[in-house]
């Protein structure tokens, strides 16, 4: 269920392109997922645009005869933005403003938008900050004037500079102070963590809504903002949790999204420290989502950007409780057996197939099969801890119901 806040819903449509890469479904389910975003955002998506086309107009992405119709449709119905899909160059964007004159956003720029509205402490700001710079660098282009208020006035334009030169070099230098504040508090934040000293450290990674938070919670009794909403988390937040009296520390860090910004994955490179720097990853997943599986391809596609896919990793299938298979009827001979008719059990067989005893299928939210999740837990991280500390085992049995 979404819980609808008082925020006053901008009305904005979605446009995507059917190619030879990205299929009717597969645009479809881009769009809902874009849907999504921009509900997250503060916007109501009232129509949504799709046209078929395997060479994108140069000019504005989509063809001419097609962005009468958006101009139209924008036109009659006091739309506030229209927002992409795909990524647009800086001259798209811009004659597409000239065009509709109203906001134009693409994926890129909507998610830097829900980091920015969600950035709480003043480090995640930050590093939100930086990437927006690093977005906005190459689209400065002379029709930008927000840039006003920064400017500052008199003695800020050197002799002979353009208009445009001079917001470059105030984002230049914006860039570089952010970059040197972000250093600081990396250096802060490296002694903190090595502070920490020698317990195993485990990290919640996955894409973003699959419950990682909501597991956090109830793993570690404590009470991180969990929402019905993309990117709830930012921030990384490290809790001690002991099972059985084995100590570890656990963190729940922000989630991934299919073509997550490069500028946002550079510039939270450091919240990320805690997934490169954790002896173990619990990859969660919502099973429940028809497309989980190409969540899983997205989250290790980033986890090999930050040199993190080799990690000995547990595939946490979370919300089974939300799980349905699709079913055939017995009369239909036609419809052919796919996954999408798999029940639990198939994919636990599955899995089991792929990553031996590495993969859980849990409900945090019904608490369903978390004895089960506790022990895998429990296993992998003594494993851990005995290597690293062999004269400490007997601490630590060999199985959780000893204690
Ligand atoms: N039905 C069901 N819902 C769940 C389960 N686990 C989490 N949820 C819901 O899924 C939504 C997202 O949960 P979060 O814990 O915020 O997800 P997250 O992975 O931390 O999300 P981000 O921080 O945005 O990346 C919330 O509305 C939770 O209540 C589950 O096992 N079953
Ligand atoms: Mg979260």
């Amino acid at each position: 269920m979404l819980e609808k806040k008082t925020i006053d819903h901008e009305k904005a449509v979605l446009i995507g392109i059917i190619n030879r890469e990205q299929s009717e479904g597969k645009v479809t389910e881009y769009l809902d997922e874009l849907e999504f975003l921009t509900y997250t955002a503060g916007g109501e998506v009232v129509k949504r645009f799709v046209q078929r086309m395997d060479v994108p107009n140069p000019k504005t992405l989509i063809g001419t005869g097609k962005m009468e119709e958006v101009e139209a449709f924008v036109k009659a119905n006091d739309i506030g933005s229209v927002i992409f899909d795909d990524e647009l160059t800086p001259a798209q964007q811009r004659n597409i403003e000239k065009l509709l004159r109203c906001k134009i956003v693409d994926r890129t720029s909507l998610i830097l938008d829900i980091f920015a509205q969600r950035a709480q402490t003043s480090y995640a700001r930050t590093q939100v900050e930086l990437a927006q710079y690093e977005y906005l660098l190459p689209r400065l282009t002379g029709l930008w004037t927000h840039l006003e208020r920064q400017r500052g006035g008199i003695g800020m334009r050197g002799p002979g500079e353009t208009e445009i030169e001079t917001d470059r070099r105030i984002v230049r230098d914006r860039i570089s102070l952010l970059k040197k504040k972000l250093l600081k508090i990396d250096r802060q934040m490296e002694t903190q963590r090595g502070n920490r000293g020698a317990l195993v450290r485990v990290a919640l990674v996955g894409y973003t809504n699959v419950g990682k938070s909501t597991l956090m919670n109830v793993i570690s009794k404590s009470d991180v903002f969990a929402e019905n909403k993309l990117f709830a988390t930012l921030d990384t937040t490290v809790r001690k949790v002991v099972i059985g009296n084995l100590p570890f520390l656990l963190s729940d860090t922000v989630g991934f999204i299919r073509k997550l910004p490069t500028q946002l994955v550079e510039s939270f490179k450091s919240t990320l420290d805690e997934v490169r720097e954790a002896d173990l990853l619990l990859h969660v997943v919502d099973i429940s989502h028809p497309q989980f599986e190409e969540h899983i391809e997205s989250v290790n596609k980033i986890l090999d950007e930050i040199d993190s896919a080799d990690k000995n990793t547990i595939m946490v299938f979370n919300k089974i409780d939300l799980y349905k298979h699709a079913e055939i009827d017995e009369d239909d001979l036609v419809t052919e057996r796919t996954e999408r008719h798999f029940t639990i059990d198939e994919w636990k067989k599955t899995w089991m197939q792929r990553v031996g005893d590495k993969a859980l299928f849990i409900s945090a939210l019904n608490k369903e099969n978390l004895d089960e999740f506790r022990k895998r837990v429990y296993d992998e991280v003594r494993d851990i801890h005995v290597t690293r500390f062999p004269y400490n085992n007997f601490l630590y049995p060999e199985h959780l119901d000893e204690y």
